[in-house]
């Protein structure tokens, strides 16, 4: 089969995972995010890759936002937001993540394949992606996406935050122009 014809198909895989994500789940998410004092983005590997992109518009958006793990990033209070990234709500470093921001008494959101995974029973909000997680594309997934892995999911997760990156700017009666003004500027 042409790569045109493969992309052609992942775009249908796409359209079709999108149109099922819970609009009511979306909100829930943009009001934690937009009522925290710091939001603190997580995710391992390419889950990861694309919460620091979804955690790039934030900042430009001007919310004090930090990724897990780099050197600047400060301690969370219950003031704050913990948002985690993964498709199977299992990835041990991120459990572990919840279960300390939990404790701390800081609210987590989640985005995920499955919100009744271990991450998603310690979640406050969780928005589910209908897609296939890593583990399950060889059996079950098989019939859900053509993709290895995870890469419906981490498709879905950049195009759904972009997405709610969208409804922040119009909860906040924001434009791009405001954005582009905080753009890095020594790249
Ligand atoms: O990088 C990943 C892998 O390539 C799957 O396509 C995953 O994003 C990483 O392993 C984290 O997994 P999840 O927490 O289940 O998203």
């Amino acid at each position: 089969m042409s790569t045109n014809q493969y992309a052609a198909d992942i775009l249908k895989e796409l359209e079709r995972t999108l149109s099922q994500i819970d609009d009511a789940e979306m909100q829930t998410m943009a009001e934690h995010i937009l009522a925290a004092e710091q939001i603190f983005v997580a995710g391992a590997g390419r889950s990861g890759l694309m919460g620091k992109a979804f955690a790039m518009r934030l900042m430009q958006m001007g919310l004090r936002v930090y990724v897990v793990g780099e050197t600047v990033t400060p301690g969370i209070s219950p003031k704050d937001f913990l948002l985690l990234c993964s498709g199977s709500g299992e990835t041990g470093s991120l459990a572990a993540m919840a279960q300390k921001a939990n404790k701390a008494g800081a609210p987590v959101g989640l985005i995920t394949i499955k919100p009744e995974s271990t991450i998603g029973q310690i979640a406050d909000s969780v928005v589910r992606i209908p897609a296939s997680a890593k583990e399950d594309t060889a059996t079950a997934g098989a019939a859900v996406t053509i993709q290895p892995m995870g890469s419906l999911f981490e498709q879905g997760l950049l195009l759904g935050m972009d997405a709610l990156v969208l409804t922040l700017m119009e909860m906040k009666s924001m434009t791009g122009a405001d954005m582009f003004g905080r753009h890095a500027n020594l790249e």
